[in-house]
């Protein structure tokens, strides 16, 4: 369904290789390592195979991020530490360290309870403002799985989103991209020279200011639902199709419940519903816990 390949000036990145329908399982992964806290990284590196260890040393780095997120007395400490605790004893040069966290630091994914992760795959996939794919943790599997969240076409890239608001301003996007992973990101959206990237600007801006003014004030009822809807609104237009949009059409379900609008929250139950079935699938423990959500209001 997919392959890695030369992705230009992003590196490697993940490509559909046929059509790939909406809420179609893209790939599930086990993580190739899991590590709670940087000290745990050399140790766990020494266990895998050597393949793995030299697919690990090969991953992207942000060159720009590695000196600030890593000075030689931390690097030193790990490398020691290890040559300490490890048999046979052997010293990981303290460059080869300050590669590894780097390249650790670059390609993991959170997966809960402050666990971090490295994928074999999913690691190469590479970031969008309006991505076509999504992943998330099951635990069902204790895997990571991508869902595409649009029609994939052959040969197109598959993307996903290192962000986690979604919404958010062009200005915010950037920052937290070259800040987090080092790069300017040109998707269509971030392109604020054409119409398409100026009307999602002015979209998200729009919904900004809105969700500021109601935050300030002491709201509640139908206008937190009214808030809900533009939000949904943008996000739709955006055609971010993530879970976070499955969740928002959930709680405008349960507001139109408590506003005594059964039509309307069962259609938004069925909205949110199918979103999250299409991102995290039905095997997902979370996507059964929406269900139970809305069981209980009755809105299934
Ligand atoms: C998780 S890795 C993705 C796979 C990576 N391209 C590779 O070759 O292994 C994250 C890195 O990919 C690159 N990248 C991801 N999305 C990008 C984008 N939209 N534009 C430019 N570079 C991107 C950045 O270097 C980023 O730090």
């Amino acid at each position: 369904m997919y392959n890695i390949r030369n992705a230009g000036a992003k590196g490697f990145g993940v490509f559909a290789t046929r059509a790939i329908q909406r809420g179609t399982r893209i790939l599930a992964e086990l993580p190739t390592f899991t590590i709670t806290s940087d000290r745990d990284l050399l140790p766990a590196f020494r266990r895998l195979s050597l393949e793995a260890r030299k697919y690990i040393s090969e991953l992207s780095v942000n060159a720009n991020k590695k000196p600030a997120i890593l000075d030689w007395s931390e690097a030193a400490y790990h490398v020691f530490r290890g040559a300490l605790t490890t048999t046979p004893r052997s010293l990981f040069s303290i460059n080869e360290y300050s590669t590894l966290l780097a390249a650790f630091r670059n390609n993991c994914f959170n997966i809960g309870d402050d666990r971090r992760a490295i994928f074999h795959d999913i690691s190469r996939l590479n970031h969008s403002c309006v991505p076509n794919a999504q992943g998330n943790f099951n635990t069902a599997i204790d895997g990571f799985a991508v869902h595409a969240t649009h029609l994939i076409e052959s040969r197109q890239e598959i993307t996903i989103s290192y962000l986690a608001e979604h919404g958010a301003v062009r200005s915010s996007r950037q920052a937290k991209l070259a800040q987090g992973y080092g790069f300017a990101c040109g998707c269509p959206v971030c392109d604020g020279s054409t119409v398409k990237g100026a009307e999602s600007e002015e979209r998200r801006r729009v919904v900004r200011e809105q969700l500021g003014v109601f935050s300030e004030g002491e709201q509640g009822g139908r206008e937190e639902l009214e808030m809900m809807m533009s939000l949904i609104e943008m996000f739709e237009r955006e055609g971010l199709a993530g879970r976070e949009l499955g969740t928002m059409y959930l709680s405008a379900a349960e507001s139109n419940c408590k506003l005594n609008d059964p039509v309307a929250a069962k259609e938004c139950s069925r909205l949110g519903l199918d979103m999250e079935q299409r991102c995290l699938g039905v095997d997902s423990p979370l996507y059964r816990e929406s269900m139970a959500r809305m069981r209980k209001i009755r809105a299934v």
